[in-house]
């Protein structure tokens, strides 16, 4: 199923490798995506509890579920619309189809049904696991093993881990309901005793069961041989760890952090097909998400979670002028469609011109939507970039962005885990950005495929969370499926107080489960890279992908030096296309503009070093140099700290917040021949303007370079 977003996979993305023809672009995307849209949709909706209570009937997930956080600071409780109500108001669409009330919100039955707490009681707790007692402190042994006898699992019944009491629960196990004895606690008996509104049965044909509060769930439970499947590889996973559980070869093994995120949040998970996920936050931008509302309307859905999704205008607005009207037409189309469509759904927009617009992977982080252990998904490659948080977050196409958006769901195939460990620490001027291009230097833009790349050691622990996102950002050029860095003090400094960060006892309860979200230690990677941050120097790119980069202070590659074959010819065509000459020194590089900004490189933290070393300097004759905030917060915040003087001073051009040069679908963009040095992720042939030259720097390096003209770093000022 090509919906499924497999480990890797190309976004159907517009406007990428054609040199900004986002209007081209977007019209394959509608013709192309259709069908696949429907059968994804399809699918997700197969497994779960029909919300209205019809056994049998079409079968959807839980109504209205709040986002699936296990220390219930859902996603959900923030209504990101700003109004009243939020996922407590949802009602149930004509489809049985939970909707949040919104604009649109349809229905007035209440779909989502909160368990009296005394029946949440009686679900919850622990199932002694393959004979061992794992109750702890508060915790309630409720699940019987096997046939009822508690306590006495059998192996393949893989009994759930520990669940707080306090929390809903879906009890699963193969073949058949959990706890269905007259007189097991959990069992269906009991809740209907009780009145059991809002549970349902649900039995799926691959032999998944549950029985699911749906108005709260739906986690899967973390089961002991999940991690083995993962480990095991090939469709087969289920079946050799389940042997070599059964033999007692091999003891439960630890997880990385990326599996754990991912496992919390499988809403279902069937032989043969992709897992079902669901989503905590869902980001959308003007580009890749007209033809997704588009299919909404053709298919008279609303979006399930208006209050989990929140959209910003950052691709296509210009960076100056904001108060006239966008003068290119695609441009301007592709915003106003957007408000449209966010005020028919009910979303909360970010347009121009208001405090709250930015990029969209700046503004996420900013408001404190971002947070550890949640998915984050947006029609947008550089979504990893909130993976900085330990969030597992990662771009999504077109139809996928209807899928989420109609279901709050995305069915995935479970990609794999690559550690990458930068041990020792950076050298003084050596950045994230230098890192990051180190890395992908290293590993190729292919290097990561397949992977979510989680970056560890202890360079990556002292890095800012500005600098964790610059990192994670790229992740995508190294061709990985997302990145992530283990939340950590850093982590919970930053969030404190944010808009939409938990507060008070829920701020605790949160950082409680936010430290739990680390690789264990006997967790296996089924890649691992290893670098010494020690060697690494400020790092450029000299080619057109941004694995073709080099230390600063070496020279343009020979390519009859390499031997193999595609990647000299690579090299040759670069090489002609950026106008460089074998032997040439890096340093000798002239440019004719420099660019500060995107969502790589566009944060305070990117401003502060730029205007650090702009100081009390000017940007050489003939260079312009534009620096464009990330988000208007970050306009503002450089502007109180006086950093827009100092770079106006210097004669760059201070400008609002978008998207800007990184991509050039505004006016921003390089003329053919043109050579920037640009503190952005892509550098591929067209991407700042059609025959633009772009090499890819730090922000200490950008404002060296504006300075003498030459490629440069701040230590040769
Ligand atoms: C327009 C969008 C789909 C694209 C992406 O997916 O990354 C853009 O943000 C980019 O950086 O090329
Ligand atoms: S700043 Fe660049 S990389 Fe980031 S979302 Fe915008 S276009 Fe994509």
């Amino acid at each position: 199923m090509q919906a499924a977003g497999g480990a890797g996979e190309a976004l159907d993305r517009a406007g990428d490798g054609d040199g900004g023809d986002h209007a081209a672009a977007g019209a394959a995307d509608r013709g192309g995506d259709r069908a696949d849209a429907l059968l994804a949709l399809a699918d997700g909706l197969g497994p779960a509890a029909a919300a209205d209570g019809r056994e049998g009937g079409r079968l959807e997930l839980g109504a209205a579920q709040p986002a699936v956080h296990p220390v219930g600071l859902l996603p959900g409780e923030q209504d990101l619309r700003g109004g009243p109500g939020g996922h407590r108001e949802g009602g149930a669409d004509g489809d049985g189809v939970a909707q949040a009330a919104g604009a649109l919100g349809g229905g007035d039955a209440d779909a989502d049904v909160a368990l009296p707490a005394e029946q949440r009681g009686a679900l919850a707790g622990v199932v002694a696991q393959l004979g061992e007692d794992r109750l702890r402190d508060g915790e309630q042994a409720v699940l019987a093993g096997g046939d009822g006898e508690l306590g006495e699992p059998r192996p393949e019944d893989e009994a759930a881990l520990g669940i707080a009491v306090d929390e809903a629960v879906v009890l699963q196990r193969d073949g058949e309901p959990v706890g269905r004895g007259a007189g097991e606690a959990g069992g269906l008996h009991e809740l209907r005793e009780r009145g059991g509104t809002g549970l349902q049965r649900v039995q799926h044909e691959n032999r998944f069961v549950k029985y699911a509060d749906s108005a709260r769930v739906v986690h899967v439970l973390i089961l002991p041989s999940r991690n083995l499947r993962c480990k095991s590889g090939g469709p087969d996973r289920g079946a050799t760890a389940r042997r070599t559980i059964m033999t007692g070869e091999v003891g439960v093994m630890g997880r990385t952090l990326a599996e754990k995120v991912y496992d919390a949040h499988v809403v279902r998970r069937a032989e043969g097909e992709p897992d079902l996920l669901y989503i905590d936050l869902h980001l959308v931008h003007e580009v890749t998400s007209p033809q997704a509302f588009d299919g909404l309307r053709m298919a008279g859905r609303q979006v399930r979670r208006p209050d989990l999704t929140i959209a910003t205008e950052d691709h296509n607005v210009p960076t100056t002028d904001l108060l006239m009207p966008i003068a290119d037409p695609v441009s301007r189309t592709q915003v106003e469609t957007l408000r449209k469509n966010c005020s028919d759904f009910g979303i909360r927009l970010h347009p121009m011109g208001d405090d709250g617009q930015g990029i969209v992977h700046v503004i996420g982080p900013q408001l404190g939507l971002t947070q550890p252990g949640m998915t984050v998904v947006c029609g947008d490659s550089h979504t990893s970039t909130h993976g900085a948080f330990g969030a597992l977050a990662f771009g999504i196409g077109t139809s996928e962005v209807e899928h989420v958006l109609a279901t709050q769901t995305l069915p995935q195939i479970q990609p794999k885990t690559m550690a990458v460990t930068v041990d020792g620490e950076l050298p003084d001027g050596v950045t994230a950005k230098d890192l990051i291009l180190a890395i992908i230097a290293k590993i190729g833009t292919g290097g990561g495929q397949g992977h979510i790349i989680e970056y560890r050691g202890e360079a990556i622990r002292s890095l800012s969370m500005e600098g964790r996102m610059t990192v994670c950002n790229m992740s995508i050029e190294a061709g990985a499926r997302a990145g992530m860095i283990a939340p950590d003090e850093t982590t919970f400094e930053y969030l404190k107080g944010r808009p939409n960060a938990p507060q008070g006892a829920d701020w605790d309860k949160a950082v409680e489960y936010w430290t739990s979200l680390r690789t264990d230690d006997d967790a296996v990677f089924d890649t691992e890279v290893v670098i010494d941050a020690a060697e690494l120097t400020p790092f450029v790119t000299w080619g057109t992908n941004p694995g073709q980069g080099l230390p600063l202070g070496e020279s343009v590659p020979d390519p009859a030096a390499i031997d193999d074959p595609v990647k000299r010819q690579n090299a040759e065509r670069a090489l002609e296309y950026m106008g460089l000459t074998a032997g040439t020194p890096l340093r000798d590089i002239k440019v004719d503009t420099v660019f500060v900004g995107s969502c790589t490189n566009g944060r305070i933290e990117d401003l502060r070093a730029v205007a650090g070393v702009l100081e009390g300097r000017k940007v050489a004759d003939g260079v312009r140099m534009l620096v464009v905030p990330g988000s208007m917060k970050v306009k503002q915040q450089a502007e109180q700290e006086g950093l827009d003087q100092v770079i106006s001073a210097s004669g760059a051009e201070w400008r609002e917040a978008g998207c800007s040069m990184c991509l050039a679908m505004n006016p921003d963009k390089l003329t053919p021949g043109e050579r920037s040095a640009s503190t952005s992720n892509r550098n591929f042939e067209g991407r700042q303007g059609p025959g633009g030259r772009t090499h890819l720097v730090s922000p200490a390096v950008a404002a060296a370079t504006a300075v003498t003209g030459r490629l440069a770093a701040p230590a040769d000022l």
